[in-house]
C-alpha cells in the first residue's frame, strides 16, 4: 500500500505493548504488530485516496427531484483517541441540468473520507464540499449518525448514545421545505 510504512507501525505496535507492560514475546502476541499494521493500512486507506475521484464519470439524466442515497454504514477512527466510530449516513443532493452520479459513488466518497483520523462533523462537511464540488447540484444534504467508542468504552462511558450532524449545501441552507422533505424521507423505515 502506498505510502504506508507498515515496519513504523509494527515497531510502533510493539513498543506500545512493551509499555503496558505485555511479553511481546508470548505466543499470542507473536504476529500481532504485523497484523495492527495491516489493519492500520486498510482503515486509513482513505489517505492515499482523493473521494473527488469516484465522481470522474458522471451520467446525464434529466432527474429535477432529489437522489437520497440513506442508511449507509461506515466506520471511522476518532482522530483523538484512535478508537473507532461507526454508524450510518444518509446524502441527499438535487442535481442541475441533469448532472447525476451513480448511485455508489456516493458510498464510496464517504468510504473514502471516513478511512482517515477523523471527526464526525469533518467527514459530514467533506462529503458535502465534494458533492457540490465535483457535480454542481442545486442542493446537498448529508446527515451522520454515530456512536463514538471514546465516549462508550472509556472517558464518559455511555454506551448507546448518538451523535448526529447535518450539513446543508445550496438550496438545502435555505429552503425549509425542501429540507423538511428529505428529512422526512431520511426518518422513514
Ligand atoms: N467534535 C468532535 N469531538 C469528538 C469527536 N470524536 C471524539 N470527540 C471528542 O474529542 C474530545 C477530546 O477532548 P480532550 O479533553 O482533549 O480529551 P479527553 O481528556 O480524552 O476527553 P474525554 O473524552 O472527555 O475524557 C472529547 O470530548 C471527545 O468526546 C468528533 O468526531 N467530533
Ligand atoms: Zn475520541
Amino acid at each position: 500500500m502506498a505510502n504506508v510504512d507498515l515496519k513504523k507501525i509494527e515497531e510502533a505496535v510493539k513498543m506500545i505493548l512493551e509499555a503496558v507492560g505485555e511479553d511481546v514475546e508470548r505466543e499470542g502476541l507473536l504476529d500481532t504488530p504485523k497484523r495492527v499494521s495491516k489493519m492500520y493500512a486498510e482503515m486509513f486507506s482513505g489517505l492515499n485516496e482523493d473521494p473527488r475521484d469516484y465522481f470522474s464519470t458522471v451520467f446525464h439524466e434529466d432527474h429535477e427531484e432529489f437522489v437520497l442515497v440513506k442508511d449507509i454504514p461506515f466506520f471511522s477512527m476518532c482522530e483523538h483517541h484512535l478508537v473507532p466510530f461507526y454508524g450510518t449516513a444518509h446524502i441527499a443532493y438535487i442535481p442541475k441540468d441533469g448532472k447525476v452520479a451513480g448511485l455508489s459513488k456516493l458510498g464510496r466518497c464517504l468510504e473514502s473520507v471516513a478511512r482517515r483520523p477523523q471527526l464526525q462533523e469533518r467527514i459530514t462537511s467533506t462529503v458535502a464540499d465534494t458533492i457540490m464540488e465535483m457535480l454542481n447540484p442545486k442542493g446537498v444534504y448529508v446527515v451522520v449518525e454515530a456512536e463514538h467508542m471514546c465516549m462508550t468504552m472509556r472517558g464518559l462511558k455511555k454506551p448507546g448514545s448518538k451523535t448526529l450532524t447535518a450539513v446543508a449545501r445550496g438550496v438545502y441552507e435555505e429552503d425549509d421545505t425542501k429540507r423538511n422533505e428529505v428529512i422526512t424521507f431520511i426518518q422513514m423505515k
